[in-house]
């Protein structure tokens, strides 16, 4: 199968068009988001980002012999949920972090898993999620124990994995590409997949917004109507960086590459 903006098409093949999956990587703050998403895309562990800017990247990757497009939102939410649209509304697949030495980031990532959960309810589709124990390097300070992240996992019906921003690119790519593999059912089961829809201004009235009934703080996220709905251009708040696959990077002559949230990576 082959898409385009996340529309299926039949007959894909070796030949066709990539696969287009969009991930959105949700989490609070400190928990590695962004130390996993440049990991993946650069093989690198950089250890400081600005944690106020979010940026989405793409990056063409192979996945069971398949060629995809891939998009990363590294999103940069304060310590809940916010705003949470931009990316409900966009992604195929969630990857859930919290750092296994954090307790409070672990209870963060459950309030995520809460917001997938009732975002899958309301729209009455499969949203898969991926919870992740971040900071494995760091197992020796922690708070989260390994069966209460399966535990966690197992509630939601979501795959688990402990991994680490700065240990093997190898598994932290495996995850990524698991999610790949999971966005990929997902739009298999759909027999038209999710359009890419943002609602316009007009929000409707007469249903109340997912942080009353759920108190998500400051998530207002507005029932979607065909009357009220536009095709998506771009990500919303998000700015869009195009990054080569890993394994062209590293071939890359350039010494230095400004690439992730101004950042620059040796
Ligand atoms: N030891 C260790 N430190 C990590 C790991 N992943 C991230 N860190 C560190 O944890 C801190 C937070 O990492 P970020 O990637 O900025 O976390 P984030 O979730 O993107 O946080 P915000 O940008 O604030 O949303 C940084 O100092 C990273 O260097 C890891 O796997 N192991």
């Amino acid at each position: 199968m082959s898409s385009v903006f996340g529309k299926p098409r039949a007959g894909g093949g070796p030949q066709s068009a990539p696969l287009e999956v969009n991930l959105a990587i949700l989490g609070r703050r400190g928990a590695g988001k962004s130390a996993l998403t440049v990991k993946f895309l650069t093989r690198r562990f950089i250890s400081e980002y600005d944690p106020n800017l979010e940026d989405t990247y793409s990056s063409e990757e192979t996945v069971d012999h398949q060629p995809i497009h891939l998009r990363v939102m590294d999103t940069a939410d304060l310590d809940t949920p916010r705003n949470c649209e931009r990316y409900l509304n966009w992604a195929h697949a969630f990857l859930v972090v919290y750092s296994v030495d954090s307790r409070q980031s672990f209870e963060g990532s459950s309030s995520y898993l809460e917001l997938l959960a009732l975002h899958a309810k309301e729209t009455q589709r499969g949203y898969p999620a991926l919870l992740l124990g971040n900071k494995l390097d760091m197992a020796q300070y922690r708070q989260v124990t390994q069966a209460e992240g399966a535990a966690l996992a197992g509630r939601f019906g979501c795959l688990f994995f402990e991994v680490s921003a700065c240990l093997d690119f190898e598994h932290v790519q495996r995850v990524f590409h698991e999610a790949v593999r999971e966005a990929r059912r997902q739009l298999e089961k759909n027999s038209l997949a999710r359009p890419l829809f943002i609602s316009e201004e007009r929000a409707l009235h007469h249903q109340a917004p997912l942080t009353a009934r759920h108190g998500l703080a400051s998530c207002t996220f507005n029932a979607l109507s065909t009357a009220s709905l536009k095709e998506m251009p771009t990500v919303a708040q998000a700015k869009l960086v195009t990054v080569k696959s890993s394994r062209a990077q590293s071939k890359r002559k350039a010494p230095t590459l400004t690439l992730l949230k101004g950042f620059k990576i040796f």
